[in-house]
């Protein structure tokens, strides 16, 4: 059973536009959530200024700002291109983590090198995040962490200046971010730090090999050679000046709208090479029939005419894309077998849980597995398609909206946790987008 967040909106439900022909659009899309915040933290810890360019300003990544503010160093977030200059971290702050796993996680291996009390807390289903690995290695690495035996937020870490560094063990097979989280702030410790997996596979492994691409970046030496081993070398972190990729894994819905409705939508500047997860929306939409190529502007995804194919796959690596590619899972006319999944339950919400419940109030004929769903082709009809303050549950609910009439989405401001105005945009794009 999924609940309602605390503080739940209050807002009128948005009904979600419908796709009546074709829709046909070219998008440019905001910036990565995933590769803003490695950059900010590692422009923190690097031994000058840096600029993040088009720096994704959404709640995770303006949260991220203030985070390392907090901690001490320079954040100019006021125009486009984001400003950051390193100072030493001291003195006592509160870290807001918001619903933002790469604050909660990233943040504290951070703070352990502050000379202050660093508290960090959060949205209420924040607190039930799973986080406990990251403290405990973090102790094993020499940081004071105060939780309460909770695991949890909230907890203090109380940083004395420096980390011993060292040798952890972890079992990451909740989320990548642990590990990411260790190796970003690595080389900073006076030893640098060497992280074992030991547990069942870790998830998101594309995750593991950005934050890996990132500091290698930043001049800093990783030995990523050894299976589920990564080994971050003690040294300086360069600054740098980079351009961030706009957010593939946000490119979802949009592209998801040209398989629904059969028509074409590309996404600007799709790179050439990425470590971002949602590059794998090629192969993911080819396998519900979709027609997906490079053009000059960028990635162009073309809708099957006949409705979309049923499909089987394994998202272990790219848990992120689940709730719009169950979207179309429940519009499909064939059957399909989502699988390696059962780590986003720890996500916003359990969107295994979540994505049963909202999909199967609107008639899709999906069911619930511990570490996947399955579905069944059913005639979808309208309601209500509640969010539980998850931005990607949103995406789902707008692109079964796209298709299916009377869907109304609650609280689609949620979106707002990585991308400006979502409804603005969405809306706009099916106004003008249809032919
Ligand atoms: O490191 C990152 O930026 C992320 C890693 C992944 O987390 P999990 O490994 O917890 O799935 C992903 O789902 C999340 O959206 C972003
Ligand atoms: C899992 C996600 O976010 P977070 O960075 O908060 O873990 C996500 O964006 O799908």
């Amino acid at each position: 059973m999924t609940t309602a967040p605390a503080g739940a909106p209050t807002e009128a439900p948005w009904p979600a536009p419908r796709a009546r022909t074709p829709v046909r659009a070219t998008v440019s899309l905001p910036g990565s959530k995933s590769i803003t915040n490695r950059a900010l933290v590692l422009a923190a810890l690097a031994d000058g200024p840096s600029v993040v360019r088009r720096a994704l300003r959404s709640r995770d990544t303006t949260l991220m700002a203030a985070a390392l503010a907090g901690l001490g160093a320079e954040v100019d977030t006021s125009g486009e291109d984001w400003h950051v200059v390193p100072h030493a971290f001291a003195g006592d702050t509160q870290v807001d983590c918001g619903l933002a796993g790469t604050v909660m996680r990233f943040v504290p291996p951070v703070a352990g090198l502050s000379t202050g009390r660093v508290a960090f807390d959060g949205d209420p289903h924040m607190r039930r995040r799973p986080v406990g690995e990251v403290l405990t290695a973090l102790r094993t690495l020499g940081v004071e962490v105060e939780d309460g035996g909770r695991g949890a937020l909230p907890f203090t870490v109380r940083g004395t200046g420096s980390v011993p560094g060292g040798r952890v063990v972890i079992d990451a097979s909740a989320s990548s971010q642990f590990v990411s989280a260790l190796l970003l702030a690595g080389a900073r410790y006076d030893d640098g730090v060497d992280v074992r997996h030991d547990g069942k596979p870790v998830p998101s492994l594309p995750h593991i090999e950005m934050t890996v691409g990132m500091l290698r970046e930043h001049g800093v030496g990783v030995d990523d050679s050894g299976v589920n081993r990564w080994a971050v070398a003690p040294g300086p972190v360069a600054a740098l000046d980079r351009v961030v990729e706009p957010d593939l894994s946000n490119a979802a819905p949009f592209l998801a709208l040209a398989a629904v409705s059969g028509g074409t939508v590309v996404v600007r500047d799709w790179p050439e090479r990425t470590t971002q997860a949602g590059d794998a929306l090629r192969e993911v939409l080819a396998a519900f029939g979709c027609t997906v190529g490079r053009v000059a502007e960028g990635l162009e995804v073309t809708g099957p005419a006949d409705g979309l194919a049923g499909v089987d796959l394994d998202l272990h690596d790219v848990g992120e894309l689940t709730p719009v590619v169950a979207a179309l899972c429940a519009l499909a006319g064939a059957p399909s077998y989502l699988r390696g999944i059962g780590h986003i339950r720890g996500h916003e919400t359990d969107r295994l849980a979540a994505l049963a419940r909202e999909l199967g109030g609107l008639g899709a004929g999906v069911t619930e597995h511990a570490d996947g769903l399955s579905f069944v082709p059913a005639r979808l009809h309208g309601g209500l398609f509640h969010t539980y303050a998850d931005h990607r549950m949103a995406h789902a609910a707008v692109v079964v909206g796209a298709a299916v009439d009377g869907v109304l989405v609650e609280d689609v401001a949620t979106t707002s946790k990585t991308f400006p105005d979502f409804a603005g945009f969405w809306a706009s794009l099916l106004e003008i987008g249809s032919a």
